[in-house]
């Protein structure tokens, strides 16, 4: 029990009690734990310099005991009624903060890791191969991305412009005609590794702090003109939006789930069948101008974030605290499970209707996109993974 007046199914309980950097005007960010209605302000709380700097990363560099023994602590705040006199002056009304970026992005990594999503791509991008690529059920495929472009929701979706080239014709530049959205979820690097020291399967929990979410905008058009034969490149290069408040692993002990039965047997430092695996049991919501569009199953990935990291570090490559890497557009077996706009519309071909009665293929200029999502807590009920946000705006005149 709390002390605190939590509202009926807040998603934000004391199951959860997820990091980010917020302000209030004229103050400088800071870091607070989201709880309820509330953000309590944890530099304040705690006097410790570690959540005034500005971004989690110090914080997240102290590795897991240090997480352990915060969460420990803010659950004897908050419980305790004792506590009550010294914590609540520090709370401070969510509705009265900014949010900022919580992570300083070290590396940006994206992985491609739901076999429906790769699938529906593989039709569209390559109708005359496989829809899988032969490597794709035998590792965990990514690619390195733009760090610097990663930006907290509500930053405004400039539509790109590049190179496209029409079906007939000489490539032309201009802005962005299929600018879409990835719905994915992102995982948040607390620990360093060594340089030349692979990252095990079993050690995931002691290098990622935490979860949020993901949208990685991507520009249709550009995309499968530029992206043979070295990956994407500008077509996803010019912003990804994550969420501001990063949900520590903790919290999601009750959504592991088992991932969906590979098919072929997998290289000994990938097999996680005798391995507690870490299949996430997320549900995500995807809605266009406030109407609901698409419920992506997180829980149906092939591959694990488990599974990424050792990968990514396979061969030695090293970690760095504020590391972050994505799992790949998230999509489920039916068409309202489709976590981009490429998919729902059928690269176009199948626009689809909103309830509002209006169609889209791909964005429109003023569209906004909310991604939400949430899994099941410690408590039984339901927490949340926040919210990832953004408007279109018109391409700057050339
Ligand atoms: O199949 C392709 O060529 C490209 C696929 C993507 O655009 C996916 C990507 O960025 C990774 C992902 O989000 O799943
Ligand atoms: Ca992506
Ligand atoms: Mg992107």
């Amino acid at each position: 029990m709390t002390w605190l007046d939590l509202p009926a199914g807040t998603g934000l309980g004391l199951d959860n009690l997820p990091y980010g950097v917020f302000s209030t005007t004229g103050t400088a960010p800071r870091t607070g734990v989201a709880i309820g209605d509330s953000v309590l302000d944890l530099a304040a709380a705690t006097g410790d310099d570690v959540h005034a700097t500005g971004s989690l990363n110090a914080f997240m560099a102290r590795g897991p005991q240090a997480w352990a023994e915060l969460r420990a602590q803010l659950t004897r705040w908050f419980t305790d009624e004792a506590h009550r006199r010294t914590v609540e002056p520090h709370l401070v009304p969510r509705s009265a903060v900014t949010l900022h970026l919580p992570v300083e992005v070290a590396d940006y990594v994206d992985f491609y890791s739901s076999r429906h999503h790769a699938e529906n791509l593989g039709r569209m991008f390559r109708p005359d191969s496989a829809p899988l690529t032969a490597n794709w059920k035998h590792l965990p495929i990514g690619y390195h991305g733009r760090a610097g472009t990663v930006q907290v929701s509500g930053t405004p979706v400039v539509r790109p412009s590049g190179q496209r080239k029409p079906t007939d014709g000489a490539p032309v530049f201009g802005p962005s005609q299929r600018l879409d959205i990835e719905a994915e979820v992102g995982f948040v690097v607390g620990t360093p590794s060594e340089l030349g020291r692979p990252v095990p399967l079993a050690d995931f929990g002691e290098h990622v702090f935490g979860v949020c979410l993901v949208n990685d905008w991507s520009a249709r058009d550009l995309q499968s003109w530029e992206y043979v034969p070295l990956g994407p490149f500008l077509g996803k290069s010019f912003l990804t939006s994550v969420s501001p408040w990063v949900v520590p692993l903790a919290a999601l002990q009750a959504a592991r789930v088992a991932p969906p039965a590979r098919d072929v047997p997998l290289l000994p430092y990938l097999d996680d069948t005798d391995a507690d695996p870490w299949g996430l049991d997320i549900a995500i919501e995807v809605r266009l101008n406030g109407q609901l569009v698409s419920c992506p199953p997180f829980d149906l990935m092939y591959w694990t974030p488990a599974q990424q990291l050792a990968h990514m570090t396979a061969n030695g490559a090293s970690l760095r605290t504020g590391d972050l890497f994505a799992s790949g557009t998230v999509s489920g077996p039916a068409r309202d499970q489709r976590g981009s706009f490429i998919e729902l519309s059928w690269g176009g071909t199948e626009p689809i209707t909103l309830a509002d009665g209006s169609t889209r293929t791909f964005l429109t200029d003023g569209d906004t996109v909310t991604l939400t999502a949430t899994a099941p807590g410690a408590s039984g009920a339901r927490i949340a993974l926040g919210e990832v946000t953004g408007r279109v705006e018109p391409a700057p005149a050339p």
